[in-house]
């Protein structure tokens, strides 16, 4: 295609949102007007499916759930009165429990205020809180916060020794849809642990956000804690962002919720309309499509040009990948569907692995999100008319223009700053994409019945340790084959030995001798 043509495909297809003075760009993913066509009866489905899960059908089939974060920004859509009415009174509940906290009224036992918040959850309970924190937390913010988003203790350590001085005023917000995630859980505990060591209380300084009657909302209720938001089983882990679960910890750093939610709900109205030109969320989901054949035949590569989006694409991970990766359709035929997404930021990324993507083997198309402002203020000349944002867009630019040369497809994406209020259009866009194109591939978008797996195998090995210790407790020295035997796992004994040498490496008690490099010779036995 020349130049001329190419400008006229960037007119015919670019999306333009006046109100939130957004850009959609996919002129150079290179479909045909027959592949438009084709793919009619696909968008036309979603469509409907759309709107039928908006009005609250069971669009989760195997957990029997309604789908339901679009209700989150219009209350009125909600199905029934009474969701309407929970939607309303937690938004207004989390302000009214903000303002006391930014004003002191309730305050940490020892403290004028509270300067500090540890955000306990995983997934869904932390990438989106972690993604808003970084792209919108203003520089003197009322709070600042720090998140534990692992089981891993260094991790934990390293929060500890920062926070140590300051426990005392740090309110601890536990976020847990379910509110029995082991990940969150130790967390906790571990949270507990070091405030009792200080001789501190910790309900007076902790907040819980979770599904009612949930362990965690047992536990916060009966211990008293600060507050307890509600997360409904409606909205789930992924798309909580605009929920209580993104709410408490953005407006306790000071972030316009309302904004956020102003903003999702406009780019709602927008991608709500059943038709492809003037919805950015299908046309999006229609270049998903072309890219990968409707079989995520290609990763989808994130790069914000902007530092503050940094988390974006790890945020999208999730979204993307947790709902579209799936063994089966809705018809129960085997489909391994999905699409790959990872990314950083440009053009830092372009330094690190966009050699492979200009050249190398063609499996991706790249999404950019471009800011228009590049700062508030003016800006420093680096050369003669030119400032560093004049090179960050060039940068931009010319990485589009040169993967289109090599005939790699690009996505633009374009705000004018990154505020509550695009990046709550951001969200909204994308979840409505994802949902777009779960129907267009016939799969349910909003179950991860993968996750399961690793977590029961993880519990079995938990059991197991708890068996071997016992066996180890009332013998000398063993093999870890007369081990497996007699914890009555002869199967496992890799398992067996792994936790082992974990343990070994922890002053668990437990002393491996042998050979290191053949495990099979090993012996163990416990200390003392
Ligand atoms: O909020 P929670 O119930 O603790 O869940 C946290 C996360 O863990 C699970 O394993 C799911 O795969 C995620 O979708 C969820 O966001």
């Amino acid at each position: 295609m020349d130049a001329a043509a190419l400008w006229q495909r960037y007119q015919d297809w670019l999306y333009y949102h006046e109100g939130l003075e957004f850009y959609l760009d996919i002129s150079r993913m290179r479909f045909d007007d027959s592949f438009v066509a084709a793919m009619q009866p696909k968008l036309d489905k979603a469509f409907k499916e759309m709107d039928a899960l908006e009005k609250g059908a069971i669009a989760n089939p195997d957990e029997n759930r309604m789908v339901g974060h679009y209700w989150l920004r219009n209350p009125e859509l909600a199905p029934t009165p009474e969701i309407k009415q929970e939607i309303i009174e937690t938004v207004e509940q989390i302000e009214a429990f903000v303002s006391k906290i930014h004003s002191g009224e309730i305050h940490p036992p020892d403290a004028r205020k509270f300067t500090d918040i540890i955000s306990i959850g995983i997934g869904g309970s932390a990438l989106g809180p972690e993604f808003v924190a970084e792209a919108l937390a203003p520089d003197n913010a009322p709070l600042d916060i720090h998140f534990i988003d692992n089981s891993d203790p260094a991790g934990i350590d390293r929060l500890f020794s920062k926070l140590k001085d300051r426990l005392y005023r740090t309110l601890v917000i536990v976020i847990s849809k379910s509110g029995g995630t082991p990940e969150p859980r130790n967390g906790m505990i571990e949270v507990q642990n070091a405030y009792a060591k200080q001789n501190l209380n910790f309900s007076a300084h902790a907040v819980a956000v979770t599904g009612t009657g949930s362990k965690l909302y047992n536990v916060a209720t009966s211990e008293n804690w600060l507050a307890t938001f509600p997360m409904p089983d409606w909205v789930g882990g992924r798309t909580s962002e605009l929920s209580a679960v993104g709410f408490v910890p953005a407006a306790l750093q000071g972030i316009d919720i309302r904004e956020m939610l102003a903003g999702a709900k406009e780019m709602d109205i927008a991608t709500r309309k059943p038709d492809l030109k003037t919805n950015p969320a299908a046309l999006l989901a229609l270049a998903w499509y072309f890219a990968g054949n409707g079989r995520g035949e290609k990763d989808m590569v994130v790069l914000p040009y902007k530092d503050s989006l940094l988390l974006f694409s790890r945020y999208l991970q999730q979204l993307v990948m947790e709902s579209l990766g799936k063994e089966k359709d809705l018809d129960g035929n085997i489909v391994y569907q999905g699409i790959a997404v990872y990314g950083n930021k440009g053009s830092t990324d372009q330094h690190a692995y966009v050699q492979q993507l200009r050249e190398g083997v063609p499996n991706f198309f790249m999404t950019f999100i471009e800011v228009l402002e590049d700062r508030q203020g003016s800006s420093v000349e680096i050369d003669p008319g030119v400032t560093s944002g004049d090179y960050l867009s060039g940068f931009l630019q010319g990485t589009r223009q040169a993967l289109y040369e090599k005939k790699r497809d690009s996505i633009t994406v374009t705000i004018p700053q990154v505020n509550p209020r695009t990046v709550g259009a951001l969200i909204a866009l994308y979840e409505r994409a994802v949902g777009f194109y779960g129907f267009m591939v016939n799969i349910n978008a909003y179950h991860q019945p993968g996750v399961e797996a690793g977590k029961k195998a993880a519990a079995e090995i938990l059991d197991l340790q708890k068996k071997v210790m016992e066996v180890l407790k009332e013998n000398a020295s063993l093999s870890l084959s007369e081990i497996a035997e007699k914890a009555g796992q002869p199967d496992q004994v890799e398992a067996i030995y792994k936790l082992l040498r974990h343990l070994s490496n922890n002053d668990r008690g437990v002393i491996l001798q042998g050979n290191l490099a053949q495990p099979s010779s090993l012996k163990a036995s416990l200390q003392g």
